[in-house]
Formats: C-alpha cells, sequence, structure tokens
C-alpha cells in the first residue's frame, strides 16, 4: 500500500470553508462591526458555537507532534472547535466525513493548512481533524465544549469510547497513512 502525500496548504477562508473558518489576521477589517483607533482594533470574525445547550470552554493546548504523518483523525459531534496558535504555528489537518456515513472520514478528501502565529481557525462539528508542528512545541488557544472536553479526557484516560467525539485510526480502517509535506 503506498503512503497518499499530502501538500500543506496555504491557510484561506476560501479553501477552508468546507471545514469551517479562517480567523483573524493583522488587518483590521473595517468592513466587520468593530473598532479601530490609533491604538487598538478589535472586529468580528466568527460567532462560536458550542452546540445546544454547549458551555463554551477556553482549553489551553500544547502540541508537540512533528511526525506530519497523519496515524489518526479525531471528531467533535456536538461543537465547533476553534484553535489559535500562540507564539508559534500548526500543521492542522482536516477531513470531511463520507458522504454516505459521516462517521468515517473520507480520507481521499483529507486536507493540511498551516495556520501560523496570528491566525485561526475554527472547525465544524463533525470535521475530522489532527494537528502537527514543524518542530518544538506550539501551545494554542482551544475553544472547545465544556462537556466534549469532560467526555474525551474519561475516554483517553479510562480507554473507554467518548459519547461527543469519535477516534479513528487509519489502519484500523485498512487506510494507508498520509504523510503531510510543504
Ligand atoms: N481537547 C480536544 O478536543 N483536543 C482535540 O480535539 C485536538 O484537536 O487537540
Amino acid at each position: 500500500m503506498s503512503t497518499p502525500v499530502v501538500t500543506i496548504e496555504a491557510l484561506s477562508a476560501e479553501a477552508f470553508a468546507p471545514f469551517g473558518w479562517a480567523l483573524g489576521g493583522e488587518r483590521y477589517d473595517a468592513a466587520a462591526t468593530g473598532f479601530s483607533n490609533p491604538g487598538s482594533d478589535f472586529w468580528h470574525v466568527h460567532d462560536f458555537d458550542a452546540g445546544a445547550a454547549g458551555q463554551p470552554e477556553v482549553l489551553w493546548v500544547n502540541y508537540r507532534n512533528d511526525s506530519l504523518r497523519v496515524r489518526l483523525l479525531e471528531a467533535h459531534w456536538l461543537t465547533q472547535q476553534a484553535i489559535v496558535p500562540l507564539g508559534g504555528e500548526i500543521v492542522q489537518v482536516v477531513c470531511p466525513g463520507r458522504e454516505d456515513d459521516p462517521r468515517t472520514p473520507d480520507l481521499q478528501r483529507l486536507r493540511a493548512f498551516r495556520v501560523p502565529n496570528g491566525r485561526g481557525v475554527c472547525m465544524k462539528p463533525g470535521c475530522w481533524h489532527t494537528s502537527f508542528v514543524f518542530a518544538g512545541q506550539t501551545t494554542c488557544l482551544m475553544l472547545t465544549r465544556h462537556s466534549t472536553t469532560a467526555d474525551l479526557a474519561a475516554a483517553l484516560q479510562g480507554g473507554s469510547a467518548a459519547s461527543e467525539s469519535s477516534i479513528v485510526e487509519l489502519a484500523a480502517l485498512g487506510e494507508p497513512e498520509p504523510l503531510l509535506q510543504l
């Protein structure tokens, strides 16, 4: 089974639109709700949705996987999830579910985006994903859902299946593990 190679793409709102929203940027968006003066700018970029009855949660996340090989993917079924790198960059891998089975990633449509410091992404619920760095560790601010985090942490710590998230190993699907490249 040959190893698929996936080229890491530059982040843009258009390219990321099938998976969610690209966030932020250095330039003030005068067309958005906000304000600018010589001392600061603020502007609207996204209305985060933690899902019905969801309590939005800020999570601090460190990423250290620099293998650039996609061995597993994760999806959260109730909430959007935003990731904003702080002081570094990440590579965000995203993948839609199969048309006939959203609970299984459609690996033919897997993509990877470079998310630089000062930008971010917010994924739609059900977006299969995983994250990498090029070297070292990148700390990120994450917006997610309180119950999803508690459910996922309990599952990862206890070895049980999560209810609000799914994690699949590509090998268990009989799929090759893509390698990311610039
Ligand atoms: N906490 C949590 O949900 N983490 C994962 O979704 C992830 O992408 O890191």
